[in-house]
C-alpha cells in the first residue's frame, strides 16, 4: 500500500528525565485516526526486549515487507541501505520511549476485508539509565496494546525471560477469571545469534524445540518456577520462538555498515524470508487486536492507550487488579466513544453543515431514533467491568448526546435565514392590518366590534416584544421558539395562502392585459 512520503518513526511516548513517562495523544491520534485505518479491524506488532539486540533493525525489514507489492522480493536490493525506524551499532541505548510509524499499512484477510496494521518500536529494557519501574512500564503498555509482541532476547532464552513475564501472567490469570479469555495475543520469543545450529536447527521448527523444553513443567520443579510456565501458557493465547542466526562479523563489527544486504551473512536473509512473512500472516487467527474476545478498531486502540497510561501515571507499578480495571474502563469509552460516533455521523447525514434546513420536529425525530440506535449500539457490545461501571458510561453517553442534539439544533435553527425574519414580518403585517380593519370598522359605524381588532393588535405586540427581548439578551430561548412556532402557524394558514393568490391574480391580469394589447 502506497505510504505518504512523509512517512516514518513517530515518537508516541517519551520518557523525562526524572524517568516519568509522556503520552504525546495528539501525535497517537493522528496515527491511530489515520483515514486508511478508520473503522478497520486493526492488528498492532511491536518489538520490545533488552537493549542493544538489533530490535529496531529487525523492524526495518517488517517495513520492507509490508511496504512491497504484493510482498514480492520485499527483501530490497543487495546495495540497499536499511533505513526507517533508526537503529545504529554502539553500545550505548538509541531508542528511548515508544515509537509508531506514522501510517498504517492495509493487509488483506483472506476474506478480501482490509485490514490496518501499526508497527511500533521500544525503548531497550536494563540498559544503565533505565529504572526498574520504567521497564516494566514499557513492556507492560506493549503487551496491553499489540496483538503480536516480538520479544527480542539473544543467544538463548533463558529463565529470566520467563521471569520477567511473570508479572504479566499474574494479570493474565486475573483477566481471565473474570472474563474467560486470555487477555495477551501472539508472544513470539526471537533468539537472536542462536549459536546452537548443530543442536537445533534455525527457524520456527527450532525454536519449537527450545520453547517446549523451556516450558515443561518437571518434577519437583521449583513451585514458583512450574507456576510461571502454566500461567504463561494460560495467558498467552499463542507462544512461539524463533531462532535467528548471527549476521555476520561486518554487521556487528564495522562503523560504516549501512544496513545493506550485501554485508549481511547468507543465513540470516535466508532466515529473514521464513520469520517476517510468518509474522505477518493473515491465516493467523492472533493477528488481528481483540479485548476482551472483541475485535477493536485504532479509534478503540486509543482510548485503551490513554486509560492503561493513567494507571501508570503514578510512577509506580500498578496492581494486576488495578491494570484490570483500567481496561475495563478504556473498554466501556471505547464502546462509548463508537457509539458517539455513530450518532454523529447519522445526525451529520442528515442536518450536517452542508445540509439545508429541516423542521424542528424531523429532526427532533431523527434525533430520538439515533439516539435510541447508539444507546443500543453501547449495550449490545461486549463489556468489561459489569453492569454497575457500564450503566455510569451509558449515563454519559446519553448526556453526551443531549449536548450534541442541542447543537445541531442550534445549528438547524441558525440556517433557517427566513425564520429570522418571518416572526417580526408576520406581527408587524398582523398589527397594520388588524389597525386598518379596526379604522374601517370605526369609520362605518361598527365601531362596536373593533375592539376585537385591537385586541389582537396588542397581543401581536406584546409578542413582538417579548420575542425581541428572548432574542436579543439569549433568556427564555423556549418562550422564543413558541412564539416562532406561533408566528409559523399565522404565517403558513394566513399570509402565505393570502399572498400566493394576490400573486397568481396579479400575474393573471398581466397576462390577460398583455393578450388583449
Ligand atoms: N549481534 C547482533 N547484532 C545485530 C543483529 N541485528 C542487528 N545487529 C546490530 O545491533 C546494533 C544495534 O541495533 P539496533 O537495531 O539499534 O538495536 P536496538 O535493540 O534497537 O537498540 P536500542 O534501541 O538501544 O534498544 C546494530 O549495530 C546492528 O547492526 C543481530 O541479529 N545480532
Ligand atoms: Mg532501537
Amino acid at each position: 500500500m502506497e505510504q505518504s512520503p512523509s512517512a516514518g518513526p513517530v515518537q508516541i511516548v517519551s520518557i523525562t528525565e526524572d524517568h516519568k513517562f509522556v503520552l504525546d495523544e495528539k501525535k497517537l491520534k493522528q496515527i491511530l485516526f489515520h483515514k486508511r485505518a478508520l473503522g478497520k479491524k486493526i492488528s498492532l506488532v511491536s518489538i520490545a526486549g533488552d537493549f542493544r539486540k538489533g530490535k529496531s533493525f529487525m523492524l526495518d525489514f517488517f517495513l520492507r515487507y509490508l511496504r512491497a507489492k504484493d510482498h514480492k522480493d520485499w527483501i530490497g536490493r543487495e546495495d540497499e541501505p536499511l533505513k526507517g525506524f533508526d537503529w545504529r551499532g554502539g553500545a550505548t541505548r538509541h531508542t528511548t520511549g515508544m515509537i509508531m510509524w506514522s501510517e498504517p499499512f492495509l493487509l488483506s484477510l483472506p476474506t478480501g476485508e482490509e485490514i490496518a496494521v501499526f508497527l511500533m518500536d521500544t525503548q531497550g529494557t536494563f540498559d544503565s539509565n533505565s529504572t526498574v519501574f520504567e521497564n516494566a512500564f514499557i513492556f507492560a503498555l506493549t503487551l496491553l496494546v499489540s496483538s503480536v509482541t516480538v520479544y527480542n532476547i539473544m543467544h538463548n532464552l533463558q529463565e529470566d525471560n520467563l521471569q520477567h513475564l511473570s508479572f504479566f501472567a499474574e494479570y493474565g490469570v486475573l483477566a481471565i477469571d473474570a472474563y474467560n479469555t486470555s487477555p495477551f495475543q501472539q508472544l513470539t520469543f526471537l533468539v537472536r545469534d542462536w549459536q546452537f545450529e548443530y543442536e537445533t536447527p534455525y527457524g520456527f521448527d527450532g525454536g519449537e524445540e527450545v520453547l517446549s523444553d523451556r516450558l515443561r513443567i518437571r518434577e519437583n520443579q521449583h513451585h514458583d518456577l512450574a507456576l510461571v510456565r502454566s500461567r504463561l501458557k494460560q495467558c498467552f493465547r499463542k507462544v512461539n520462538c524463533f531462532l535467528m542466526p548471527h549476521p555476520g562479523l561486518k554487521v556487528t563489527n564495522r562503523r560504516d555498515f549501512d544496513g545493506r544486504l550485501l554485508d549481511i551473512e547468507q543465513d540470516f536473509k535466508k532466515q529473514l524470508l521464513t520469520l517476517v512473512p510468518e509474522l505477518f500472516n493473515m491465516e493467523n487467527g492472533n493477528f488481528l487486536k481483540e479485548i476482551n474476545g472483541e475485535m477493536i478498531t485504532s479509534t478503540d486502540l486509543f482510548e485503551y492507550f490513554k486509560s492503561y497510561c493513567t494507571v501508570f501515571a503514578s510512577g509506580e507499578l500498578p496492581t494486576p487488579k488495578a491494570m484490570l480495571e483500567a481496561t475495563a474502563e478504556a473498554n466501556n469509552l471505547a464502546a462509548k466513544s463508537a457509539s458517539k460516533e455513530f450518532y454523529i455521523r447519522a445526525m451529520e447525514q442528515h442536518c450536517g453543515g452542508d445540509r439545508p434546513y429541516i423542521h424542528p420536529n424531523q429532526l427532533e425525530a431523527l434525533h430520538k431514533e439515533t439516539d435510541r440506535q447508539a444507546v443500543e449500539k453501547f449495550r449490545c457490545v461486549r463489556k468489561m467491568g459489569g453492569e454497575e461501571v457500564s450503566m455510569v458510561y451509558q449515563k454519559n453517553l446519553e448526556d453526551e448526546i443531549i449536548e450534541l442534539y442541542s447543537n445541531y439544533k442550534k445549528h438547524n435553527d441558525s440556517k433557517n435565514v427566513f425564520a429570522f425574519s418571518r416572526t417580526p414580518t408576520t406581527f408587524i403585517s398582523s398589527m397594520i392590518l388588524c389597525y386598518f380593519v379596526a379604522g374601517i370598522l370605526d369609520t362605518i359605524w361598527l365601531g362596536g366590534i373593533n375592539f376585537i381588532f385591537m385586541f389582537a393588535f396588542w397581543v401581536c405586540f406584546f409578542l413582538l416584544f417579548v420575542w425581541l427581548y428572548t432574542k436579543y439578551s439569549g433568556e427564555y430561548a423556549d418562550i422564543g421558539q413558541y412564539i416562532d412556532y406561533f408566528a409559523d402557524v399565522i404565517w403558513n394558514n394566513a399570509f402565505q395562502p393570502a399572498y400566493s393568490t394576490c400573486l397568481q391574480s396579479a400575474m393573471r391580469s398581466v397576462l390577460g392585459h398583455a393578450k388583449t394589447n
